[in-house]
């Protein structure tokens, strides 16, 4: 008999903001930034298999099977609850790798999630977003599924409930490295910190795009023609880079101007992740 199988959603996430407030002693940097998914990324297949074994069968240019953090995030999940089965895990992957739109920090929470579900573990959401910081400082956001605030390196999270407009977003066709940019000398490390909340009006700054856009023309110019049509910011460390449209019409007129000579999609902004919507609806 086949295992049955479970396709969740690995969404991508958007830095609306990102300020840089300091270098902590371990070379983390501590941020404060605004997460909010999109109604777009990844698709991930799970089938329980009996015999202990985690095996993802798609393979990744350049990342090797037991460095993906997919399997990294089945395997650490299996070590800690002591669980004696397996999973052969299959992904449709459309969301760019060091796009600074969180592919590999998603597939880790989506991973998370779906083997918390498979397995019966009963992991509650803070045990779950702990394992995850362990895989990297985005994916306990994605594992809350929720839009918000965050500090530290990204894991003191306070929901929030910015507007959801449509999104242009412009792939670059280079991948950055977050840690290059984090550790460039000329990083701006010392923005104040916003102590009011809602994060007031005027503070969309990302400080690594001077960073970034020195680095890499590519995005330089994608900033530049998006900048025509609307605001055009820097997610994360990059190389995506993004703009706000009232509707869904004016997104996709402007994402047809743009990608006749870019790589980019358009896609809806969302305050809770399509992960957590596809889990709540199998509950
Ligand atoms: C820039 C953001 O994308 C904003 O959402 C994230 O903070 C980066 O998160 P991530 O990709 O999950 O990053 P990690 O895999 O944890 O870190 C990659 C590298 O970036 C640097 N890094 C990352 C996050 C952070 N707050 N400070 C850092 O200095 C560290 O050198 C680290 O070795
Ligand atoms: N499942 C995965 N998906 C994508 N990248 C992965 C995965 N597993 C490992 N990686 C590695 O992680 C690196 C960063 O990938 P990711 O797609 O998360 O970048 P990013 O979008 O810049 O992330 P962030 O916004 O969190 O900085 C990749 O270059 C790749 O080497």
């Amino acid at each position: 008999m086949t295992a049955p199988r479970l396709t969740l959603p690995s969404p991508a996430k958007l830095n609306l903001m990102l300020h840089i407030l300091g270098r902590r002693e371990d070379g983390y940097h501590e941020l404060q930034t605004l997460f909010q998914f999109l109604d777009y990324g990844d698709e991930i297949t799970f089938a329980v298999r009996d015999d202990g074994v985690i095996r993802l069968h798609t393979e990744f240019d350049g990342v090797p099977h037991d460095s993906n953090l997919i399997v990294r995030a089945a395997k650490k999940l299996q070590e800690q609850s002591g669980c004696s089965l397996g999973i052969d895990i299959w992904i449709d992957k459309i969301l760019p790798m060091g796009g600074g739109i969180g592919g590999g920090s998603s597939n880790a929470a989506t991973t998370l999630l779906g083997l918390n579900h498979l397995w019966q573990l009963g992991w509650d959401e803070d045990r779950l977003a702990a394992l995850g910081l362990t895989l990297g400082a985005d994916v306990p956001v994605f594992v809350r599924g929720h839009a918000a605030f965050a500090e530290g390196v990204g894991e003191k999270l306070t929901p929030v409930e910015p507007d959801e407009p449509w999104y242009v977003v412009l792939v670059p066709q280079v991948a950055v490295s977050t840690a290059e940019i984090f550790s460039d000398p000329l990083l701006t490390r010392n923005t104040p910190p916003i102590k009011v909340r809602p994060v007031p009006e005027g503070n969309s700054r990302n400080d690594c795009l001077p960073v970034v856009s020195r680095r890499y023309p590519e995005v330089r110019n994608a900033l530049n023609l998006l900048g025509n049509f609307t605001e055009a910011k820097l997610t994360g460390t990059g190389s995506c880079v993004f703009g706000g449209f009232p509707s869904k019409a004016e997104a996709d007129k402007v994402s047809a101007l743009l990608t006749e000579t870019l790589t980019g999609f358009v896609a809806k902004g969302s305050n809770v992740s399509m992960l957590h919507r596809k889990l709540q609806s199998l509950l």
